[in-house]
């Protein structure tokens, strides 16, 4: 449930500073597909979006890919809403089964990596023969895992908290098509 009510959402999207027009996330999306077709096109790969952020990236990065893939999902949270990160909960563990698949995770953001590395942990567990992951945004900052690299990247973004492609400010403004840094 949202911490704020959509008067509130209104206000803080006016007072959020723009750092990615819709024109430039389809840009990156057109780079990240043409490097996932030469990794993957001939790999028959499971796509799985991480809900909730990854179903926006998840839907036009799929609409760049013309090659034979399979879609599941899983859904793991670890901010519920908020600014700041807790404990991962798993509220779906990945689907259809990754065992023997070559995987390719697909998320809005990689900002201290806790979500990731869990995610990435859990499906080499389950038998995954090899893991790959996307997302749109990379947050800059020294503050990832060692040795965590994301296979596919967007676009870089400053160490503030970032909405919009799928990201929520407080819940809201996932259906935004640009992403805007929010005040602080
Ligand atoms: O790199 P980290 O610091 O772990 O943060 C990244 C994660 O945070 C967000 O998920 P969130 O828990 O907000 O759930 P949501 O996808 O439902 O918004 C985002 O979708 C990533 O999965
Ligand atoms: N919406 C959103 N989710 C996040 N999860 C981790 N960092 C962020 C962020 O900056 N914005």
């Amino acid at each position: 449930m949202a911490g704020i009510t959509p008067e509130q959402a209104l206000v803080a999207l006016q007072e959020a500073e723009l750092l990615y027009s819709s024109t430039q996330i389809g840009s990156a999306l057109d780079r990240m597909a043409a490097l996932i077709t030469a990794e993957l096109a001939k790999r028959d790969p499971l796509v799985l979006l991480v809900m909730n952020g990854g179903f926006v990236l998840g839907a036009h990065l799929l609409a760049r890919l013309h090659f034979p893939l399979r879609v599941g999902y899983l859904h793991a949270t670890r901010y519920r809403g908020h600014t700041r990160g807790g404990e991962i909960t798993w509220i779906a563990h990945p689907r259809p089964s990754v065992a023997e698949q070559v995987v390719l995770v697909v998320d809005d953001i990689f900002d201290e990596g806790d979500t990731l590395q869990s995610i990435l942990a859990e499906i080499r567990q389950a038998g995954a023969h090899a893991v790959y992951s996307a997302v749109l945004v990379n947050k800059r900052h020294d503050r990832k895992p060692a040795g965590l690299i994301v296979d596919f990247v967007g676009l870089e973004v400053p160490d503030r908290y970032v909405f919009g492609y799928g990201m929520d400010y407080q819940e809201y403004w996932r259906n935004l098509t640009a992403i805007y840094a929010a005040r602080e």
